[in-house]
């Protein structure tokens, strides 16, 4: 029996910080943490090249509570340091089923992690090891999310796959709005002018500007990277 091939060779997989929670309220769910490794690693055994830029949300935001009277930046880099941390796990968590991980970080300290070096980047993913990238853009004032289009553009991934805890691009925050709908599709300038809080505009302009589409799917529905890999309809296609 023929396989059917993949849909993409190359794709930068964004991985929410709170994706990794599971149902915990703060941290790192370990069955979690290995449900997701698994659907990774199903996606390379059909020959795609992964990399993955991992969030911080369920340790540490920069916006968010814990850093009330903080200064911006100061918390901003806390944040990037709490990536780092789930890199390491998401890392660890492949090196045990028999992926080779390599975490690259934006912020250099080297005694943890090797700093983020686009060719090396690129030849990893030729050899076929999973890269992680940690720390963000390394800037203060921006998002993983914002990570993940620079990362998907400069390693030339075909798409930026935003897996989460929604199954798509609604008309309004599903987890606020009960009458909310799901888009199929949608274009850049669309999401961003309709204000949809699922990614922000700094990230949306990026892939826009760089003609690199973003699929928002669903982390929780098991299958379903493998599904968007393999070009089935699944999730939100945001496109230029
Ligand atoms: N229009 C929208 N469509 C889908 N999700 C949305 C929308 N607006 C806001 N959201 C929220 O965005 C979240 C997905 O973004 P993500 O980066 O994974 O989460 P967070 O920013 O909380 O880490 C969803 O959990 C959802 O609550
Ligand atoms: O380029 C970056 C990426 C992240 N962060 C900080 O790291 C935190 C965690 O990242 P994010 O909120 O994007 O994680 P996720 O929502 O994906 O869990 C952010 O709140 C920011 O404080 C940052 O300052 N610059």
């Amino acid at each position: 029996m023929t396989q059917a091939a993949p849909a993409h060779k190359r794709i930068l997989l964004k991985l929410s910080g709170e994706a990794l929670m599971g149902d915990d309220s703060f941290g790192i769910n370990r069955a979690t943490i290995e449900r997701m490794v698994e659907e990774i690693a199903t996606v390379t055994r059909v020959g795609v090249q992964v990399a993955v830029v991992i969030g911080g949300g369920n340790i540490f935001r920069g916006v968010a509570g814990g850093s009330v009277g903080m200064d911006r930046a100061t918390a901003d880099y806390m944040g990037m340091l709490a990536t780092v941390m789930n890199a390491l796990a998401l890392a660890d968590a492949m090196d045990k089923q028999g992926l080779t991980a390599r975490v690259m970080s934006a912020i250099a300290i080297e005694q943890v992690v090797e700093p983020y070096v686009r060719p090396k980047a690129l030849q990893y993913l030729e050899e076929g090891k999973v890269v992680v990238f940690a720390a963000g853009t390394g800037n203060p004032f921006f998002t993983t999310d914002t990570a993940a289009a620079l990362r998907g553009a400069e390693i030339g991934a075909e798409v930026v796959l935003k897996a989460t805890k929604v199954d798509g691009v609604y008309t309004a925050d599903p987890f606020k709005d009960a009458d909310a709908t799901r888009y199929t599709q949608l274009s850049f300038d669309e999401a961003i002018s309709r204000n949809l809080g699922i990614m922000d505009a700094t990230a949306f302009a990026l892939c826009r500007d760089q003609k690199l589409p973003v699929r928002v799917f669903s982390i929780v529905k098991h299958g379903a990277l493998l599904r968007v890999v393999m070009g089935e309809d699944e999730g939100t296609l945001v496109y230029a």
